[in-house]
C-alpha cells in the first residue's frame, strides 16, 4: 500500500471531519495547513472578500503548520472546502510549496452544494503535480480510495 499523507484546510471543521473518517480507511499520516489566526474573519463573507482580495493580488497567506517532508509519500490527499468555486486559499500555498513532489495529489473537498470550478481550479493551483480525480464530500470515501491505488 502506498504511503500517503492526509493535508487539510478547514476553517469550520467539516473538510477535518472528512480528513478523519479517511484516516480510518487508510493507514496516513496527517498535516493541517494552518495560517495565521487573523488570516479571515469570524464571518464568512468577509473571508471570502479576503480571499477573493488574496486570489486578485496573487499573494497567498503564509501557512504557520510546518509542512512534512513529502518526499516520503506516494500520495497525498489534499482536503479544502469550496470557496467561490476554487480551494481555499491556503491551499494553493501548500500546493506551491510542494511543487517538487513526485508522487500523485488528489483532492477531497466539501461545499454547500455549489462547487463547480473547484477541481479545474485545484488543477491549475497544482501546477506541475500529477493530480488524480477528486472527490466530493463524505460519502463513498472508499470507493474513491479504492479507485486512487
Ligand atoms: C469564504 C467562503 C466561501 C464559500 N464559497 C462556497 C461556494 O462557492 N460554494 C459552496 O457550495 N459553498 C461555499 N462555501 C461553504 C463551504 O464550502 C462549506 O461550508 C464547507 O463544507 C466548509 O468546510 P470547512 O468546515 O472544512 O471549512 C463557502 C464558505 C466560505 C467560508
Amino acid at each position: 500500500m502506498a504511503k500517503v499523507l492526509i493535508a487539510t484546510y478547514s476553517r469550520s471543521g467539516r473538510t477535518q471531519g472528512v480528513a478523519e473518517e479517511l484516516a480510518q480507511l487508510i493507514d496516513a499520516d496527517m498535516y493541517k495547513i494552518e495560517v495565521a489566526p487573523d488570516t479571515f474573519d469570524r464571518d464568512m463573507y468577509k473571508t471570502d472578500e479576503i480571499a477573493t482580495e488574496q486570489i486578485k493580488n496573487n499573494q497567498y497567506p503564509k501557512l504557520v503548520s510546518e509542512i512534512p517532508n513529502v518526499d516520503q509519500y506516494d500520495l497525498i490527499l489534499v482536503g479544502s472546502p469550496v470557496w467561490r468555486g476554487a480551494p481555499a486559499t491556503p491551499v494553493h500555498t501548500f500546493l506551491e510549496q510542494i511543487q517538487n513532489f513526485p508522487g500523485k495529489v488528489a483532492s477531497f473537498y466539501t461545499d454547500a452544494g455549489m462547487a463547480d470550478g473547484y477541481e479545474d481550479t485545484f488543477k491549475e493551483w497544482a501546477g506541475k503535480l500529477n493530480v488524480l480525480p477528486a472527490h466530493e464530500g463524505s460519502n463513498d470515501l472508499a470507493a474513491w480510495i479504492k479507485r486512487l491505488n
